[in-house]
């Protein structure tokens, strides 16, 4: 099957768990656009009704309208129902890289603060650690003094074998930085043997850097992950109230 099937099939698994009425996160990435295509085709149909969601991104925000998504943010409604997301990495523990597509900031603010976080991803996302995969742990810093800010993360982690680090640029550009939604920049941290160590203490470690906005790593915020598996069925990793893992 190919990968864009799975992540339909995660997806709309996803929005079986959405209900009139409810306020939703509406996550960014090519596996969340599956969820607002479906979404919006069940409001248009009347099955979902009074629904209102809070978009991760301005690319989001342009798409969930253009399906019919009613809109709000979280000043109007800072508890969410339910938030539905992809990911580019998840650990045995639900913990997440994201920001692969620059929006980790807003993610993190709406998905963190919501009742129900639900991940959706192929299984080519799951890892044993995170950073594992080879693909960047994203930092959104401020453009001010962004080269020593790099510098500082860069002393951070000077002792880890395999460890990288990058200005995110535009593809097809080396010279212009990408810029997120909130007008920052990002670097991009590589660890060639994922991230090793206490993940909340270098958490707390990166976040307080000056300049630093927030990162991509996503402890402890998912409450449940969706895995389309590529013969077709789907694996779903929840946690439980007690915190223990289980998958079915
Ligand atoms: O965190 C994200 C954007 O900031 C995305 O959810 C993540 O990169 C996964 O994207 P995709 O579904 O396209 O693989």
């Amino acid at each position: 099957m190919a990968q864009d099937d799975l992540k339909r099939i995660a997806a709309h698994r996803a929005v079986d768990l959405v209900e009139s009425g409810m306020v939703l996160g509406l996550g960014t990435g090519s596996t969340a656009v599956h969820a607002l295509d479906r979404l919006g085709e069940l409001i248009r149909r009347g099955v979902l009704r009074d629904i209102v969601g809070i978009p991760t991104s301005k690319k989001t925000e342009a798409h969930a309208r253009s399906v019919g998504i009613p809109l709000t943010d979280l000043n109007a409604n800072p508890v969410v129902d339910l938030s539905i997301d992809g990911a580019d990495e998840v650990d045995p523990h639900l913990n997440l890289v994201k920001g692969r597509g620059g929006s980790l900031l807003r993610e993190k603010m709406i998905e963190g603060a919501s009742r129900r976080f639900v991940v959706i991803v192929d299984e080519t996302k799951m890892v044993n650690r995170l950073g594992g995969s080879g693909l960047a742990v994203p930092v959104e810093v401020i453009p001010f003094g962004w080269n020593f800010t790099m510098g500082k993360l860069r002393r951070l982690f000077d002792h880890v074998e395999g460890f990288d680090l990058k200005l995110r640029t535009e593809a097809g550009d080396e010279k212009a930085p990408s810029v997120t939604d909130n007008s920052n920049y990002v670097v991009d941290l590589f660890f060639e043997n994922g991230i090793r160590g206490d993940l909340e203490e270098i958490s707390d470690a990166i976040l307080k850097i000056v300049g630093v906005v927030e990162h991509g790593m996503f402890l402890g915020l998912a409450t449940s992950v969706i895995i389309a598996r590529k013969d077709g069925g789907v694996t779903v990793m929840k946690k439980e109230a007690d915190g223990k893992i289980m998958a079915g």
